[in-house]
Protein backbone atom coordinates (compact mmCIF):
# COMPACT_ATOMS: atom_id res chain seq x y z
CA UNK A 1 0.00 0.00 0.00
CA UNK A 2 1.38 3.50 -0.50
CA UNK A 3 0.28 6.63 1.41
CA UNK A 4 1.39 9.80 1.19
CA UNK A 5 1.29 11.74 4.33
CA UNK A 6 0.36 15.61 3.87
CA UNK A 7 2.40 18.72 5.20
CA UNK A 8 1.21 22.21 6.22
CA UNK A 9 3.13 24.88 7.97
CA UNK A 10 1.40 23.93 11.70
CA UNK A 11 1.18 20.34 10.78
CA UNK A 12 1.93 18.63 14.24
CA UNK A 13 0.84 15.03 13.47
CA UNK A 14 2.57 14.27 10.11
CA UNK A 15 5.51 11.95 11.65
CA UNK A 16 3.28 10.23 13.85
CA UNK A 17 1.19 9.54 10.98
CA UNK A 18 3.83 8.42 8.51
CA UNK A 19 5.00 6.13 11.83
CA UNK A 20 1.70 4.18 11.91
CA UNK A 21 1.48 3.57 8.25
CA UNK A 22 4.78 2.13 7.89
CA UNK A 23 4.53 0.45 10.79
CA UNK A 24 1.10 -1.36 9.38
CA UNK A 25 3.66 -2.16 6.18
CA UNK A 26 2.76 0.89 4.02
CA UNK A 27 5.84 2.45 1.78
CA UNK A 28 4.79 6.34 2.96
CA UNK A 29 5.86 9.59 0.67
CA UNK A 30 5.84 13.37 2.86
CA UNK A 31 3.97 15.28 0.76
CA UNK A 32 4.78 19.06 0.86
CA UNK A 33 1.67 21.43 0.52
CA UNK A 34 2.88 23.63 -2.35
CA UNK A 35 3.47 20.18 -4.49
CA UNK A 36 0.57 20.32 -7.16
CA UNK A 37 0.66 16.58 -7.59
CA UNK A 38 0.68 13.74 -5.45
CA UNK A 39 3.38 10.88 -5.91
CA UNK A 40 2.33 8.32 -8.72
CA UNK A 41 0.39 5.13 -7.64
CA UNK A 42 -0.82 6.25 -4.22
CA UNK A 43 -3.78 4.37 -2.65
CA UNK A 44 -3.98 6.59 0.45
CA UNK A 45 -3.52 10.01 1.22
CA UNK A 46 -3.20 11.05 5.15
CA UNK A 47 -3.90 14.66 6.14
CA UNK A 48 -2.70 14.58 9.68
CA UNK A 49 -3.61 16.72 12.90
CA UNK A 50 -2.05 19.74 13.83
CA UNK A 51 -2.28 23.85 13.40
CA UNK A 52 -2.55 24.37 9.90
CA UNK A 53 -1.65 28.00 8.89
CA UNK A 54 -2.22 28.67 12.46
CA UNK A 55 -5.62 28.01 12.61
CA UNK A 56 -6.26 31.46 10.90
CA UNK A 57 -9.96 32.14 9.40
CA UNK A 58 -10.97 28.80 10.73
CA UNK A 59 -9.22 25.48 11.59
CA UNK A 60 -8.56 23.94 7.99
CA UNK A 61 -10.09 26.43 5.19
CA UNK A 62 -6.83 27.61 4.17
CA UNK A 63 -5.28 24.01 3.97
CA UNK A 64 -8.49 23.29 2.19
CA UNK A 65 -6.80 26.06 -0.25
CA UNK A 66 -3.10 24.57 -0.56
CA UNK A 67 -1.99 23.28 -3.99
CA UNK A 68 -1.71 19.81 -3.26
CA UNK A 69 -5.46 20.07 -1.68
CA UNK A 70 -6.87 20.31 -5.33
CA UNK A 71 -4.78 16.97 -6.21
CA UNK A 72 -6.16 15.12 -2.82
CA UNK A 73 -9.83 16.34 -4.31
CA UNK A 74 -9.03 14.82 -7.36
CA UNK A 75 -8.04 11.67 -6.04
CA UNK A 76 -10.85 10.92 -4.09
CA UNK A 77 -13.04 11.62 -7.41
CA UNK A 78 -11.29 9.05 -8.96
CA UNK A 79 -11.78 6.56 -6.09
CA UNK A 80 -8.34 6.90 -4.28
CA UNK A 81 -8.59 6.64 -0.46
CA UNK A 82 -7.97 9.30 2.20
CA UNK A 83 -7.50 9.70 6.02
CA UNK A 84 -8.16 12.83 8.11
CA UNK A 85 -7.13 13.40 11.31
CA UNK A 86 -8.35 15.82 13.27
CA UNK A 87 -6.95 19.20 11.60
CA UNK A 88 -7.11 16.80 8.73
CA UNK A 89 -10.81 16.33 9.55
CA UNK A 90 -11.70 20.09 9.59
CA UNK A 91 -9.57 20.12 5.71
CA UNK A 92 -12.08 17.36 3.99
CA UNK A 93 -15.28 19.05 5.82
CA UNK A 94 -13.65 22.26 4.18
CA UNK A 95 -13.30 21.04 1.24
CA UNK A 96 -16.78 19.59 1.04
CA UNK A 97 -15.45 16.24 0.41
CA UNK A 98 -17.25 15.14 4.19
CA UNK A 99 -20.36 17.57 5.11
CA UNK A 100 -21.05 19.08 8.14
CA UNK A 101 -18.29 21.04 9.93
CA UNK A 102 -16.32 21.39 12.77
CA UNK A 103 -17.13 24.26 15.34
CA UNK A 104 -15.46 25.28 18.57
CA UNK A 105 -15.76 23.04 21.61
CA UNK A 106 -19.04 23.53 23.34
CA UNK A 107 -17.04 24.29 26.46
CA UNK A 108 -14.93 27.02 25.03
CA UNK A 109 -11.97 24.83 26.02
CA UNK A 110 -8.79 22.84 23.92
CA UNK A 111 -9.57 19.26 24.94
CA UNK A 112 -6.77 16.63 25.38
CA UNK A 113 -7.38 13.40 27.20
CA UNK A 114 -8.23 9.81 25.99
CA UNK A 115 -11.31 9.60 24.83
CA UNK A 116 -13.91 6.17 24.57
CA UNK A 117 -15.75 5.39 21.15
CA UNK A 118 -17.36 2.96 19.88
CA UNK A 119 -17.05 1.76 16.59
CA UNK A 120 -20.39 2.35 14.61
CA UNK A 121 -19.88 0.42 11.38
CA UNK A 122 -17.31 -1.68 9.91
CA UNK A 123 -18.18 -1.48 6.87
CA UNK A 124 -15.20 0.27 5.80
CA UNK A 125 -11.39 -0.62 5.00
CA UNK A 126 -10.70 1.63 8.23
CA UNK A 127 -12.89 -0.15 10.51
CA UNK A 128 -13.15 -3.45 9.02
CA UNK A 129 -10.61 -4.87 11.96
CA UNK A 130 -12.57 -3.57 14.61
CA UNK A 131 -15.83 -5.48 16.07
CA UNK A 132 -19.58 -3.58 15.71
CA UNK A 133 -19.98 -1.98 18.76
CA UNK A 134 -16.65 -1.93 19.82
CA UNK A 135 -15.58 0.26 22.87
CA UNK A 136 -12.00 1.60 22.06
CA UNK A 137 -10.08 4.17 23.65
CA UNK A 138 -8.05 7.21 21.57
CA UNK A 139 -6.92 10.50 22.68
CA UNK A 140 -8.30 13.39 21.18
CA UNK A 141 -6.21 17.30 21.55
CA UNK A 142 -8.16 20.09 19.89
CA UNK A 143 -10.37 22.83 20.23
CA UNK A 144 -12.45 23.03 17.25
CA UNK A 145 -14.04 19.59 17.29
CA UNK A 146 -18.06 20.03 17.80
CA UNK A 147 -19.24 18.30 14.78
CA UNK A 148 -22.52 19.78 12.97
CA UNK A 149 -24.43 19.16 10.61
CA UNK A 150 -28.31 19.63 8.82
CA UNK A 151 -30.76 17.42 9.91
CA UNK A 152 -31.06 16.05 6.75
CA UNK A 153 -27.54 15.66 6.38
CA UNK A 154 -27.23 13.45 9.60
CA UNK A 155 -30.51 11.17 8.72
CA UNK A 156 -28.34 10.36 5.41
CA UNK A 157 -25.15 9.53 7.30
CA UNK A 158 -27.50 7.37 9.35
CA UNK A 159 -28.97 5.78 6.61
CA UNK A 160 -26.10 4.79 4.74
CA UNK A 161 -24.38 3.70 7.68
CA UNK A 162 -21.72 6.50 7.36
CA UNK A 163 -21.35 7.49 10.69
CA UNK A 164 -17.96 5.25 12.19
CA UNK A 165 -17.15 6.00 15.55
CA UNK A 166 -19.16 7.60 18.48
CA UNK A 167 -18.13 9.31 22.10
CA UNK A 168 -19.20 6.89 25.00
CA UNK A 169 -18.52 10.64 27.01
CA UNK A 170 -18.84 12.98 24.62
CA UNK A 171 -16.07 15.66 25.25
CA UNK A 172 -17.07 18.78 22.60
CA UNK A 173 -20.67 18.66 22.12
CA UNK A 174 -20.86 16.80 19.18
CA UNK A 175 -23.82 16.45 17.40
CA UNK A 176 -25.39 12.72 17.87
CA UNK A 177 -21.65 12.40 20.04
CA UNK A 178 -20.37 11.93 16.18
CA UNK A 179 -16.97 11.79 16.24
CA UNK A 180 -15.79 10.05 12.76
CA UNK A 181 -17.55 10.02 9.22
CA UNK A 182 -17.23 8.31 5.72
CA UNK A 183 -17.52 9.51 2.68
CA UNK A 184 -20.74 8.02 0.47
CA UNK A 185 -18.12 5.52 -1.20
CA UNK A 186 -16.62 4.71 2.33
CA UNK A 187 -13.27 5.37 0.99
CA UNK A 188 -12.77 8.72 2.96
CA UNK A 189 -12.81 9.07 6.75
CA UNK A 190 -12.60 11.97 8.77
CA UNK A 191 -12.16 11.74 12.73
CA UNK A 192 -11.04 14.09 15.71
CA UNK A 193 -9.48 11.41 17.53
CA UNK A 194 -6.08 9.68 16.69
CA UNK A 195 -5.59 6.54 16.28
CA UNK A 196 -1.68 7.27 15.31
CA UNK A 197 -1.55 8.33 18.72
CA UNK A 198 -2.71 4.78 20.13
CA UNK A 199 -0.69 2.35 18.09
CA UNK A 200 1.93 1.11 19.73
CA UNK A 201 2.26 0.50 23.52
CA UNK A 202 4.98 3.13 24.06
CA UNK A 203 1.62 5.32 23.37
CA UNK A 204 -0.04 3.36 26.29
CA UNK A 205 -2.56 2.40 24.28
CA UNK A 206 -2.66 0.33 20.55
CA UNK A 207 -6.35 0.66 20.15
CA UNK A 208 -6.14 2.64 16.88
CA UNK A 209 -3.55 0.57 15.33
CA UNK A 210 -6.80 -1.57 14.00
CA UNK A 211 -7.42 1.53 11.77
CA UNK A 212 -3.78 1.28 9.95
CA UNK A 213 -3.78 -2.81 9.81
CA UNK A 214 -7.39 -2.58 8.53
CA UNK A 215 -6.23 -0.23 5.31
CA UNK A 216 -3.39 -2.33 4.91
CA UNK A 217 -5.48 -5.40 4.45
CA UNK A 218 -8.25 -3.89 2.30
CA UNK A 219 -5.48 -2.21 -0.14
CA UNK A 220 -2.39 -4.06 0.00
CA UNK A 221 -1.94 -6.33 -3.26
CA UNK A 222 -2.36 -9.71 -2.35
N1 LIG B 1 -4.86 18.12 17.03
C1 LIG B 1 -5.39 18.79 16.06
O1 LIG B 1 -5.31 18.41 14.88
C2 LIG B 1 -6.02 20.11 16.42
C3 LIG B 1 -6.91 20.65 15.31
C4 LIG B 1 -7.23 22.12 15.48
N2 LIG B 1 -6.06 22.91 15.49
C5 LIG B 1 -8.08 22.29 16.71
O2 LIG B 1 -7.56 22.59 17.77
O3 LIG B 1 -9.27 22.08 16.66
Amino acid sequence: MKAAVLVFPGSNCDRDLAVAFRNAGADVTMVWHKDSALPQGVDIVGIPGGFSFGDYLRCGAIAARSPITAAVIDHVHRGGYALGICNGFQVLTETGLLPGALMRNAGLKFVCKPVDLTVETTDSAFTADYGKGQGITIPVAHHDGNYVAAPDTLAMLRDEDRIAFTYRDNPNGSVDDIAGILSQNRRVLGLMPHPERAAEPAHGGTDGAAMFTGLIGALAPA
